[in-house]
């Protein structure tokens, strides 16, 4: 049959070992183990079904939210899960919930915020769940401009207490997950008052509702904000407004690791930067690029599958049609982001261990490579999520009509995603801010100071604003020097020149407003980069198993290429690459689709998702495509009965009334 017999025969192609591709992808043997083991044991159990989410109403919905997360909290109780298992459980739930904000948001706040003695008080509590907490920050009236909020927090010296308080209706806190109906606390951002002077933007924990019956504290107004964008999708959060009519906190839940308030009223700054405010920003954008890869690489699996399953046109001589997945158009849309979907996920491990080495510094006091981690973290973050946004419609459209259809899994993956281009940071925002990273870099050149991590390849500016591209020959492409130098020029020049527009101006902000469309490509440039130069020094790392380095090497070349096909006229104003190599990495470009071509279905099975965790029909592990979308669609509510609801009301009266005009 078709579907069972294509997938089969795809799997037999593969010219590589699928599961020490499975290693890779996944992170290490050990991280494969539990994340297969906990994926499955959330496809088995009953609570986590996500068949009929979309059909839901909102109410209904967020309830089943709610069971499900006690029943997770239970399960990660029951079976004593670690961390890490109890972090796979509730990627494989696959739910947007107040959880997330707890645990990636409060905790992390409290831990990267708060004082000894502050994380001493408050992360036990929250580790056991016995108060659960939101990040509330964002307001109706300011969320990208965070040094512009409006909440304030006014020191009272009488009674050693800060008064929060939203002066105006565009200071209510608005957005943030979780508030709206769960969480019992809150980091809540406010202007530090202390004398009527204003110290700028701190961090306090607010106690919101009563542990005893839930509702909200005397001065406290609290509710959702509404609907969001699909089906299902981002509706299962409960993000909220939040209001405060002069509440009293104790002056010791201000957050005081930046800085502190003493009981005379006396700020001290300590000797981290104040820009720690903001750290929490930092490792939650820092997972949004792993989530990218998770999300990308989820839609492909499903567009893949079903490509290859999916059959149009091209009669054969066997008299069978031909597999959309061989059209060439279909291979030119699909595999640059099965590569995407491989080069955020290097990308997003690189990531993890830059946070990891930054906040280890952060501990010993070394505060240098902070820039350095907002810039790459904030341009990836745009970046990846961009392209996933993008990569996930383009992946509906590669499934035909039939990616439409929420059995597909597309339309409602498409809308949970769409925001992460919007929270933690608006993607065009963020690339600003490396724009801002990357100017100053170019304006200390040749100053002494050397640039350090990925703005290395600057410091040879002088080398790179002049070299010309070897490339004589398609295969040429294929050498990750030739293809490193092409992208760090390119980067170079655009941010070069963007720095020397700029200082035509004689008032710098004006000027930076001014370019600012063209600050952002240089941003996307340097940010591209990045994520070239880590994908070759993976395969720069041991990598075992018959025939996965080479794939690993095709998925590679695919990615830098495609991003050079799309911004070509980047590489070709900026004098990098002639026009005629730009045709010749094209040709490359073909050539490598062809050699990913047999193994494209191998390439999604090493991500090794459940049915579950894909919830569609179209990308189901046996191909089993068609029977399944026809018994799917007897399953919808409109047929539950024959002749539906409304047809007496609606449609005889017409029917009538036509049949009155006829016989007129
Ligand atoms: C049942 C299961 C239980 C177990 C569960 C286990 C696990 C579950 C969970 C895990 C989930 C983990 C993570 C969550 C994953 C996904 C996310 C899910 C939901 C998302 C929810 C969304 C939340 C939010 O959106 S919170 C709000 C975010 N808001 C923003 O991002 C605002 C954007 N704006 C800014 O960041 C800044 O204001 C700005 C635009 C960057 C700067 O503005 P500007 O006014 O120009 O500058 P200043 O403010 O004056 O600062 C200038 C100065 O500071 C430097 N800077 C700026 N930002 C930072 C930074 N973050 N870090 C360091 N430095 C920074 C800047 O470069 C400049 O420096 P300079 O002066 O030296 O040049
Ligand atoms: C689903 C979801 C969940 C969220 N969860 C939380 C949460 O838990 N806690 C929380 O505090 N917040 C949360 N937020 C809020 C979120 O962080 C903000 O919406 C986000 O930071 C963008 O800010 P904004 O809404 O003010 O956008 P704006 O800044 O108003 O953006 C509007 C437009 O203006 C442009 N723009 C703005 N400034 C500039 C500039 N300087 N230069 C050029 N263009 C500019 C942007 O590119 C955009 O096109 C959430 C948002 C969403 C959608």
């Amino acid at each position: 049959m078709a579907g069972f017999d294509d997938l089969a025969s795809e799997r037999s192609k593969a010219q590589f070992d699928v599961e020490e591709m499975k290693v890779i992808w996944a992170g290490s043997r050990h991280t494969l183990e539990v994340s297969d083991r906990i994926s499955r044991l959330v496809a088995n159990d009953p609570v986590f079904r996500k068949d009929t989410r979309t059909m839901l109403s909102r109410k209904d919905l967020f309830k089943n939210t709610l069971r499900k997360a006690a029943h997770a909290w239970k399960r990660i109780i029951e079976l004593r899960l670690s961390e890490e298992e109890a972090a796979e459980l509730r990627f494989y739930v696959d739910e947007p919930a107040f959880m997330d904000l707890h645990w990636g948001m409060f905790i992390p706040t409290i831990k990267g915020q708060g004082t000894e003695e502050q994380q001493q008080k408050w992360l036990p509590l929250a580790y056991k769940m016995k108060i659960i907490g939101c990040y509330a920050q964002t307001e109706l009236g300011h969320g990208s401009n965070v040094q512009g909020l409006e909440t304030t927090a006014t020191f009272d010296p009488q009674t050693d207490e800060f008064i929060i308080h939203s002066p105006t209706l565009t200071s209510s806190k608005w957005w943030p997950g979780g508030l709206g109906k769960v969480s019992t606390h809150a980091v809540v951002y406010g202007r530090l008052i202390i004398d009527s002077k204003d110290y700028g933007v701190n961090g306090f924990i607010v106690q919101l509702r009563s542990l005893d019956d839930h509702l909200p504290l005397p001065g406290i107004t609290i509710g959702d904000i509404g609907m969001k964008f699909g089906s299902g999708a981002y509706n299962t959060m409960d993000n909220g407004v939040l209001r405060f009519d002069h509440v009293r906190i104790p002056r010791d839940q201000m957050l005081m690791r930046v800085s502190q308030v003493t009981r005379e009223g006396k700020l001290v700054q300590s000797n981290v930067p104040w820009q720690l405010v903001y750290g929490t920003m930092v490792y939650v954008r820092q997972k949004i690029v792993s989530d990218a890869s998770c999300a990308l690489s989820r839609a492909v699996c499903i567009a893949t599958r079903y490509s290859a399953v999916r059959r149009q046109f091209g009669l054969q001589s066997n008299g069978i049609e031909t597999q959309v997945i061989d059209y060439k158009t279909q291979q030119s849309r699909l595999f640059p982001l099965l590569a995407s979907a491989y080069a955020f996920r290097f990308v997003g491990e690189w990531l993890k261990w830059l946070y990891m080495d930054v906040n280890q510094r952060l501990q010993a006091s070394d505060f240098s490579t902070l820039p350095e981690a907002h810039a790459c973290t904030a341009g990836l973050k745009s970046l990846t999520t961009s392209a996933t946004a993008d990569g996930i419609e383009e992946c509906r459209k590669l499934c035909g009509g039939h990616g439409y259809l929420c059995s597909s899994g597309l339309p409602e993956l498409f809308a949970v995603y769409i925001p992460a281009c919007t929270y933690e940071g608006d993607n065009i925002v963020l690339l600003l801010q490396v724009a801002r990273f990357l100017i100053k870099t170019v304006s200390q050149l040749g100053s002494g100071k050397e640039p350090v991590g990925t703005t290395v390849y600057m410091g040879r500016v002088e080398q790179l604003m002049q070299c010309h591209c070897a490339v004589q020959k398609a295969e040429d492409w294929l050498k990750p020097s030739v293809i490193l130098e092409a992208f760090e020029a390119r980067s170079m020049r655009m941010s070069v020149a963007s720095a020397q527009n700029l200082a035509k101006f004689d008032n710098q902000e004006e000027g930076f407003l001014e370019l600012s469309a063209d600050l952002v490509q240089a941003a996307v440039a340097h940010c591209q980069l990045i994520v070239v130069s880590k994908f070759i020094e993976k395969l720069q790392q041991d990598i075992p198993g018959k025939g996965v380095k080479g794939q690993l090497e095709a998925l590679c070349n695919i990615y830098a290429l495609f991003i050079l096909h799309k911004h070509l006229g980047d590489f070709l104003s900026t004098g990098c690459i002639t026009p005629k190599q730009a045709s010749l990495a094209n040709a490359q470009l073909r050539s490598l689709y062809s050699q990913v071509r047999p193994n494209a279905i191998a390439l999604v099975d090493a991500f090794n998702y459940t049915d579950h965790y894909l919830s569609s029909v179209l990308g189901r592990y046996d191909g089993n495509v068609y029977p399944k979308l026809y018994e799917e669609a007897w399953k919808d509510p409109l047929n539950d009965s024959v002749v539906p609801d409304g047809y007496q009301e609606y449609i005889q009266p017409i029917l009538k009334q036509q049949l009155r005009n006829a016989r007129l």
